[in-house]
């Protein structure tokens, strides 16, 4: 059983666009903006085209290309992180099987939640976003644990192990 990303890829969405000079916002003055129906949110397309097209924000879009690289290398980083995680979870899910533990360990996550906020503010990241985090990866990882233990403690249950 694989998740389907589908709706994450390709959200259904009605979008317009607008280059009306009224509005006070400066996208509206140098670029098209586009809006979703479905969610009020608006998105403009910053690319290479858009600087020809409007050289007064020539510099500012070759600063957002430049964090644009540090953010590509961030992601691919978390990603390769994430996977190493998810293959150690799916291991302790195998041995919590074999041993007959339950997928939780309410203990281990009050550590863990009390250990990430206190990283994350002397790091400076808003504390909301690391339990946000926690919540997410910790929530996975035990629905793994239960689908191998439903499975009676077979890891080839998920499709990937991780
Ligand atoms: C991985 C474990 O199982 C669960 C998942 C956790 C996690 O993803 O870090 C933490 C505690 C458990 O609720 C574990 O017990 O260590």
């Amino acid at each position: 059983m694989s998740a389907d990303i589908s709706g994450w890829r390709k959200p259904v969405r009605t979008i317009t666009e607008s280059n009306d000079q009224t509005g006070a916002d400066v996208t509206d003055d140098v670029e098209a903006v586009a809006t979703n129906h479905d969610t009020d949110e608006r998105s403009s397309t910053i690319d290479s085209a858009a600087a020809r097209e409007h050289p007064e924000v020539a510099e500012t879009v070759a600063k957002i290309k430049s964090l644009r690289k540090t953010i590509d290398n961030i992601d691919g980083a978390v990603i390769h992180l994430l996977a190493e995680r998810f293959k150690a979870t799916s291991q302790v899910g195998v041995l919590k099987a074999e041993a007959g533990f339950a997928p939780a360990d309410y203990k281990r996550e009050d550590y863990q939640i009390e250990r990430l906020q206190r990283i994350a503010k002397d790091a400076g990241l808003d504390p909301n976003i690391a339990e946000m985090y926690r919540e997410f990866v910790v929530t996975e990882a035990k629905k793994r644990h239960k689908r191998i233990a439903d499975a009676g403690g077979d890891p080839g249950v998920l499709d990937v192990f991780a």
